[in-house]
C-alpha cells in the first residue's frame, strides 16, 4: 500500500524515514524543528518502515498519527494510482533533492472520482442538500435585504374572499399607491399555520415561483388586544379556481379560451375535452414538479386549491399551510395529519410513522435524500391530483357527495382502479360510460395515466415528473410515438411494477432452491434446519438480561420523546427568525 505523508511542522523529536529507493537512511535531527516536504514513503502490509527509537520520537509518531487518519481519508481521492511502487510512485531521496517529486504531481484516483461523483449526486438529490443551503444562506439572505417592508395599515381591505379554519382572505390595494389598481392584492389573516405559509411562500417564490401565486410579502404583527397575527399578501392571481371552474355544466369548454388563448377547431366532443382536461393536467403536474423538485410536499391538493392566474393563463397552487419542506424539516411531523379526506391518499402520513419526526435542521438537511427516497413523500400529492384528473373525466365525481361514494367504492376495491371500473362499468350510468370513452381515447392512454397516479401503495405511484413525460400528453398521440417515446413508455410501465412481489418470488425461489424437483424443503432437510436452530434456554439469567434490555429500550425511548418535544419547540422558533416582525 502506498502512503502519502502529509507535509507539515513536527515536534521536536526524530523520525527516521526510509524512503524505500534511498541507499542510505537518513540522519537524525535531535532537537530542532524538522519541516517535512510533501514526499511519498513506502510501507509494506506489515512492517512500515518508520523507527522509533526513544519516547520523543514516539510523542512524534503520535502527532504523525492523527495526519495518517485524514491521509488515509485524501489517499481515496489522491493517490498515485494502482502498479509497481516504481511505476505509479515517484520515489525520491531527501538527500538527493532532485529525485524527490514535483509538487504539481497530483493524481485523482478512481475510487476517489467515484466518491466526489456519489457525493456530488446525493447533495444534489431530490430535495437537495447543497441547493438548500445555497437557497437558505445566501438567497433568503439577499432578499432580506432588498424586500420592501409592509404594515396592516399599509392596506385597505375589500371583499372577503374565504375564510377557512386557519384564517380570512381578502382582496385588498395599497393605501399610498395611486399607481396600484384597486384590489389587485390578496391578504390573509393567518390565525395558525401563518408562519408555515410565510416560510413556503417564499421558498417556493425564490425556487419554483410559476407553481404557486405569485406571494410579495408576510409579515408578523402583535397588538395589545389580538396578540400576534401573521400577514400574507399576495398578487390577485383571479376569479376562479379549478373548483368553481369544475361546477359550471360547461366545463371544461369553459376553460378552453382561458388557457388555449382560442376556440379549438375540433367540434364539440369527447377528443376536444380530452385536449382541454390535458393541459389542465400538464399545468397542474408542472406546478407540482416543481415544488416536489425543491422538496415541498404541499398535502392539500385540491380543486379549491388551484386557482387560474389571469396574467399567465396557467393554474397554480395555493395554500400552502399545510405543507411540509422536507429538506429542512420544517411542518413534517409524521404522525400528525391536517388532510381534506376527500382528496388524502390512503396512507394518511406523507412519510412512514416509523420515522422519528425530524431532527435538528442541518440533520434534516443532511438525511433529506434518504428520507426523501425511503418515503416518497411527493406521491401523496399524485394520488390527490389523480383524483382531481378523475373529477375532470367523471362529471358525477364533482360533487362532494359523488366524490365520497366514490372513495368508498374504492376502498371497497382495496384502492384498485381497474377493480373499481370492473364493479361499475356493467351498471354504469351514460354519464359514467362517457367518463370511461374519454379515458380510453387513444389507446386508453390517459386511463393508463391515471392508473399509475391513483395507487394503493406510494412507491407505485408515478411522480410528477414521470407523469410529464407520459406519452399522455403528447399532442400526436399512443400511434404517433416515435422508437425513443416507446421505449419511454416501456420504462414507465417497468418503473411502475411491484417490485415488492418480485422480491417476494425471488425469496420463494431461493426457499425451493435445493430441495427435490417442485419445492419446499425435505423432512429430512427441514430436520437439519431445526437441529442448526440454536435452542432457546429460560434460565434467570435470560430472564434478568431481557428484563434489563427492556428497561434500557424504554428509557432510550422516553429520552427521545423528551427530546423530540424540547426540540420541537426550539425547531418550531429557528426559522422563523427569517419572517419580518412589525417595524
Ligand atoms: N393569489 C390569489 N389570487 C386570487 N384569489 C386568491 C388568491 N389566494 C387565495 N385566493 C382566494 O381566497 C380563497 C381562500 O384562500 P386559501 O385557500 O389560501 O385560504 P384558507 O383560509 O386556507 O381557506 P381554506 O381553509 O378554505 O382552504 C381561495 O379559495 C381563493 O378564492
Amino acid at each position: 500500500m502506498a502512503v502519502v505523508a502529509a507535509g507539515g511542522v513536527v515536534g521536536i523529536g526524530v523520525t527516521k524515514l526510509y524512503p524505500h529507493t534511498s541507499p542510505k537512511p537518513t540522519t537524525p535531527f535531535l532537537g530542532k524543528k524538522l519541516r517535512i516536504k510533501p514526499t511519498t514513503f513506502k510501507s509494506q502490509p506489515s512492517t512500515t518502515r518508520i523507527t522509533i527509537s526513544n519516547p520523543i520520537q514516539f510523542l512524534v509518531f503520535a502527532s504523525q498519527g492523527e495526519h495518517l487518519v485524514v491521509d488515509a481519508v485524501r489517499d481515496l481521492f489522491v493517490a498515485v494510482g494502482v502498479g509497481l511502487p516504481c511505476t505509479v510512485m515517484e520515489c525520491g531521496d531527501m538527500i538527493y533533492r532532485s529525485t524527490l517529486p514535483k509538487s504539481s504531481g497530483l493524481t485523482i484516483t478512481t475510487t476517489g472520482a467515484f466518491l466526489a461523483m456519489g457525493a456530488l449526486s446525493y447533495l444534489w438529490a431530490t430535495p437537495g442538500v447543497a441547493p438548500g443551503f445555497f437557497d437558505m444562506f445566501v438567497l433568503a439572505f439577499a432578499e432580506r435585504l432588498f424586500r420592501p417592508t409592509f404594515r396592516k395599515d399599509d392596506f385597505v381591505l375589500g371583499k372577503k374572499l374565504g375564510e377557512g379554519a386557519f384564517g380570512v382572505v381578502y382582496r385588498a390595494s395599497l393605501k399610498k399607491k395611486p399607481s396600484s389598481k384597486e384590489g389587485d392584492l390578496v391578504l390573509k389573516k393567518a390565525t395558525e399555520y401563518g408562519a408555515v405559509e410565510i416560510w413556503m411562500n417564499e421558498r417556493v417564490r425564490r425556487a419554483c415561483a410559476n407553481s404557486c401565486a405569485d406571494f410579495v410579502y408576510g409579515f408578523l404583527e402583535t397588538s395589545s388586544k389580538k396578540g400576534t397575527e401573521y400577514w400574507l399578501i399576495w398578487r390577485f392571481e383571479g376569479e376562479n379556481t379549478l373548483a368553481d371552474l369544475m361546477q359550471s355544466k360547461e366545463f371544461p369548454y369553459n376553460v378552453e379560451t382561458m388557457i388555449l388563448g382560442e376556440v379549438q377547431a375540433l367540434p364539440k366532443g369527447l377528443e376536444r375535452e380530452d385536449r382541454i382536461i390535458q393541459t389542465i393536467m400538464r399545468q397542474l403536474l408542472f406546478a407540482l414538479d416543481g415544488l416536489h423538485s425543491t422538496g415541498i410536499v404541499h398535502r392539500d391538493i385540491k380543486p379549491q386549491n388551484v386557482i387560474f392566474s389571469e396574467d399567465s393563463r396557467i393554474f397554480k397552487i395555493i395554500d400552502l399551510g399545510a405543507a411540509a419542506d422536507l429538506r429542512v424539516g420544517i411542518n413534517y411531523i409524521p404522525k400528525e395529519f391536517l388532510l381534506d379526506p376527500r382528496y388524502a391518499a390512503p396512507e394518511q402520513y406523507i412519510m412512514s410513522t416509523q420515522t422519528p419526526s425530524a431532527p435538528s435542521a442541518p440533520v434534516a438537511t443532511a438525511l433529506s435524500p434518504v428520507l426523501w427516497q425511503m418515503n416518497l413523500p411527493d406521491r401523496f400529492d399524485i394520488y390527490s391530483a389523480g383524483l382531481i384528473f378523475l373529477q375532470m373525466a367523471f362529471p358525477a365525481l364533482r360533487s362532494d357527495s359523488g366524490l365520497i361514494q366514490f372513495n368508498r367504492q374504492l376502498k371497497r376495491c382495496d384502492y384498485d382502479l381497474v377493480a373499481w371500473r370492473k364493479s361499475v362499468e356493467p351498471r354504469a350510468s351514460a354519464d359514467l360510460r362517457r367518463g370511461f370513452q374519454l379515458l380510453d381515447l387513444d389507446g386508453g392512454i390517459g386511463w393508463e395515466l391515471l392508473t399509475s397516479m391513483v395507487r394503493y401503495k406510494a412507491r407505485q405511484r408515478t411522480s410528477a415528473k414521470a407523469a410529464l413525460a407520459h406519452p399522455y400528453f403528447d399532442r400526436e398521440g399512443l400511434l404517433a410515438l416515435s422508437f425513443m417515446q416507446k421505449l419511454r413508455l416501456q420504462y414507465f410501465r417497468a418503473t411502475l411494477q411491484d417490485y415488492g412481489e418480485a422480491a417476494k418470488w425471488v425469496i420463494r425461489l431461493m426457499a425451493k432452491s435445493g430441495t427435490k424437483k417442485d419445492g419446499g424443503f425435505t423432512e429430512a432437510q427441514l430436520q437439519e434446519l431445526k437441529e442448526i436452530e440454536p435452542k432457546k434456554k429460560a434460565s434467570p439469567q435470560r430472564n434478568a438480561l431481557a428484563s434489563a434490555l427492556r428497561l434500557q429500550r424504554k428509557i432510550i425511548r422516553t429520552l427521545n420523546e423528551s427530546m423530540d418535544e424540547l426540540n420541537q419547540s426550539r425547531k418550531s422558533l429557528w426559522w422563523s427568525r427569517w419572517i419580518p416582525r412589525e417595524e
